[in-house]
């Protein structure tokens, strides 16, 4: 292929590898090491303590140094991807690679080691002596026979897991993928004829799995370069591929694949043509798994076959079937329970946690990794994608529990939900900050009404806020257009959610909503009847007033319409607190800390005594999210200095704080550089009453507000959460337009929370 018509060019694939620092990682330290006192502790003297322990208690290794989080990724480069033997040196790229795929996706760290001997002795005895470094190792792209003898002895060697991940996290991810396309065409692991080419690592490991997995011995065919390994063939044998040799009289791969059901291709580019897979059976399922290029291009099947499903190893086409999907969650769930070895059980465990996570509802979020293509399980999407957060939480959940199952935990994880919370923290800090918020709603289960029942989006959000135990949905839309939607959705038979439609307009409810709205609106120049057409035809109104008159605990909305309309109209039905101004509070959680920003969506410019109830009100929702407030009021001038007109009402809401009285620590005007860095707080302004760095920012102004919250979000990489409405008398959230399913579901706990403070 010409560099023009790859869709990575060479020279770019070079530019990333070489710009910067060259290569791919680096290491950086976890303690502090800036003064005397650092370095007294992480080294001599402080470091004797920690080694004499160990010496004592070889197992306190796992409390005082990173050994339980390391795993070395090792390699002697001989069948680095496809490409065959280019040597420990060459290798290096890959392995490099394999070490920060650890870290991106399950926060194990990895370091890559190069062993340059091809003798089969000489790297066993290399490897066996660093177990004390590493919680695991992860053996890599090492080629056939020998990875068998080298991941065998090492097993037998170390006290770690060993695990060659060619073989065995290829095998998992593959088992995977063929359980749902085996479902997705209506087959069977017992009754599908598969034909395997390659007869390595991977491709022997591939047929033991799925072997186990219910496979009978003769459905399957192994080729290698000498065509089938059929019984009684000598040329090219070894004892790992007799032990799959078949009674056949096909001798090439042709003969192999006619009237197969599946391919996998573990060997080389081009193995596979045109012509063979038109020999294959109806609805043919092929995984061309052949890395860089794989055994057939995804377009050259489609071209004779437009009813197969095809997968490849790589990351540029739907279905990438490769080992990225498992060693670094396997590792995580080995880890965590610091297991002996990685077993079957374990392998298996992953290789179905993986399957049953594609055929879940897939976040917006990753679809928008994937430029916007939405993945729906089916022949396209058999396999969850690499950037889908949820496997974090799913696959090394399996892995730890059938570790402990199958007694190979060395220290067995007691709650697995709080195991389930502490994977989702590793890779996203808002899991933190919501953890509480979503755990009190779950406790006490709440009615919330969505208001734009016919998107999507919220059916999506709702099923998934039902689902996950938050209490029970309601749409707002017309029943048929609902039906309609979910029936696109591809949701499961019987799959039902309540629905009320607004536009009844002979339904009590419409009468009573009316009703109120009437008695709210009557001097404020609104007729009967130009309520009832906002009951009938505003949706918002109509869920606000399902709130208002206790039909429901909850609204949220926002969607379709911008937030000042969505606002405007809630605002016919729910007023803000007696006194208390409804503002908006967004919350940025960041790796190190979370920051409470207001008011970012209501008062271009707030007054003293609006400023006073907004930091009253943000205080209250960062202490209900766990964070004792810290409140700034911002300006850009710091107690008086310099003195100007525009600073002076956050000065004003200061003193008037003073005379109410707060039972949350509060300062200011200052400027957010000293409101963020308590040192330079303390030096420059000691009589400051904040006790830390600010977490709460009162901004003097909306845009100042809006600015600084997205600014932050993006130079500081954090995660935006709302803004959230606060202070309605009623809990209503507004998404900002567009939103993903998942904001929408964010923002309807949320909702839900806020009415477990408003009930009483
Ligand atoms: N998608 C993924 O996640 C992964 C993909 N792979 C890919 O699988 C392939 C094999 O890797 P691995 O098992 O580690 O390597 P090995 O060196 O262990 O095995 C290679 C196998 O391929 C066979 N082979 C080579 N050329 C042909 C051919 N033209 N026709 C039939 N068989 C052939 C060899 O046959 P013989 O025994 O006769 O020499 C050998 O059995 C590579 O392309 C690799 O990138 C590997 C791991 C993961
Ligand atoms: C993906 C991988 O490990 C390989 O192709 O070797
Ligand atoms: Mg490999």
């Amino acid at each position: 292929m010409a560099d023009t018509e790859k869709r990575v060019t060479d020279a770019e694939a070079l530019l990333l590898h070489s710009s910067g620092r060259p290569g791919k990682l680096e290491i950086t330290p976890t303690k502090p090491l800036t003064t005397q006192r650092d370095l007294s502790l992480a080294y001599s003297p402080g470091v004797a303590v920690p080694c004499l322990r160990i010496h004592e208690d070889p197992a306190l290794a796992y409390d005082y140094t990173a050994k339980g989080n390391l795993v070395a990724v090792i390699s002697n480069g001989t069948a680095v991807l496809g490409l065959g033997d280019l040597g420990a040196l060459a290798s290096k790229p890959v392995m490099e690679g394999k070490a920060v795929l650890f870290k991106r996706f399950a926060d194990v760290d990895g370091i890559d080691l190069e062993v340059d001997t091809r003798d089969v002795d000489e790297f066993i005895n290399s490897v066996r002596y660093l177990g004390p470094s590493f919680g695991g190792i992860n053996l890599e792209d090492i080629k056939a026979p020998d990875c068998f003898i080298i991941e065998q002895r090492l097993r037998e060697l170390m006290d770690i897991p060993v695990f060659h991940d060619d073989q065995h996290g290829t095998a998992i991810i593959a088992a995977a993928g063929l359980i749902n396309a085996l479902h997705l065409t209506g087959r069977t692991m017992t009754d599908a004829r598969l034909v395997v080419n390659g007869a390595g690592a991977a491709a022997i490991a591939c047929v033991e799995l799925i072997k186990s997995m219910g496979m009978p011995h003769e459905n399957v065919t192994l080729c290698d370069t000498k065509g089938v390994v059929y019984q009684g063939r000598t040329n090219g044998m070894n004892q790992w591929k007799s032990a799959h040799a078949i009674s056949t009289d096909a001798r090439t791969l042709a003969d192999a694949v006619k009237g197969a059901d599946v391919f996998l291709g573990l060997s080389v580019k081009g193995a596979l043509t045109a012509e063979m897979v038109a020999t294959m059976a109806a609805k043919p399922i092929i995984f061309a798994m052949a890395n860089p290029d794989p055994e057939i291009t995804p377009e050259e099947v489609k071209a004779v076959r437009d009813d197969a499903i095809v997968a490849t190893g790589r990351s540029d086409y739907p279905n990438q079937v490769n080992n990225v999907l498992g060693f670094p969650y396997i590792f995580r769930g080995a880890l965590d329970v610091r297991a002996s070895t990685i077993n079957e059980a374990m392998k298996i465990a992953a290789a179905n946690a993986l399957a049953e996570l594609a055929r879940e509802d897939v976040p917006d979020e990753v679809d928008a990794a994937y430029s916007g293509r939405r993945l729906r399980y089916g022949p396209e999407y058999i396999i969850p994608v690499p950037f889908d957060p949820r496997l974090i939480v799913k696959v090394p959940a399996a892995v730890a529990q059938a570790a402990m199952d199958t007694r190979v935990a060395k220290r067995p994880i007691a709650d697995m939900e709080a195991y389930g919370r502490a994977l989702r923290l590793r890779l996203d800090p808002t899991a933190d900050s919501l953890q509480q918020i979503f755990d009190k709603v779950k406790a006490n289960p709440r009615r919330v009404v969505f208001a734009e029942g016919e998107e999507e989006r919220t059916i999506r959000a709702a099923l998934a806020f039902r689902s996950a135990g938050y209490g029970t949905p309601i749409l707002i839309g017309r029943e048929k257009v609902v039906a309609e939607q979910m029936a696109a959705l591809g949701l499961p038979q019987g799959t039902h959610l309540e629905v009320r439609n607004a536009r009844l307009y002979q339904s009590t409810e419409n009468q009573r909503y009316t009703d109120f709205l009437y008695g709210r609106l009557q001097r404020k120049g609104m007729l009967h009847r130009d309520c009832q057409r906002l009951v009938n035809q505003h949706r918002n109104v109509f869920a606000a007033c399902m709130v208002a008159l206790g039909d429901a605990d909850a609204v949220v909305t926002g969607l379709t319409r911008d937030f000042f309309t969505s606002f405007e109209e809630i605002g016919h039905v729910i007023d803000a607190r007696p006194g208390a101004p409804a503002f908006g509070l967004s919350v940025l959680a960041l790796r190190q800390q979370t920051v409470f920003i207001a008011d970012t969506t209501v008062h271009e410019r707030p007054t003293a005594q609006q400023l006073v109830c907004i930091a009253e009100g943000a205080a209250r929702m960062a202490r209900q999210m766990g964070h004792e407030p810290r409140v700034a009021f911002l300006s850009f001038s710091n107690f008086g200095q310099p003195m100007r007109e525009r600073a002076q009402h956050v000065r004003d809401a200061v003193a008037l704080m003073d005379e109410r009285g707060a039972d949350f620590e509060y300062e200011g005007e200052m400027s957010v550089d000293v409101a963020l860095d308590h040192d330079l707080m303390k030096r420059l302004y000691p009589f400051s009453r904040l006790s830390g760095p600010a977490n709460v920012l009162i901004m003097p102004a909306l845009h100042t507000a809006n600015i600084g919250a997205k600014l932050l979000q993006k130079m500081g990489g954090g995660t935006l959460i709302g803004p959230l409405l606060i202070n309605l008398e009623k809990p209503a959230q507004i998404v900002q337009m567009g939103a993903t399913s998942n904001e929408l579901l964010t923002a309807a706990v949320m909702a839900a929370h806020d009415s477990l403070y408003s009930a009483g």
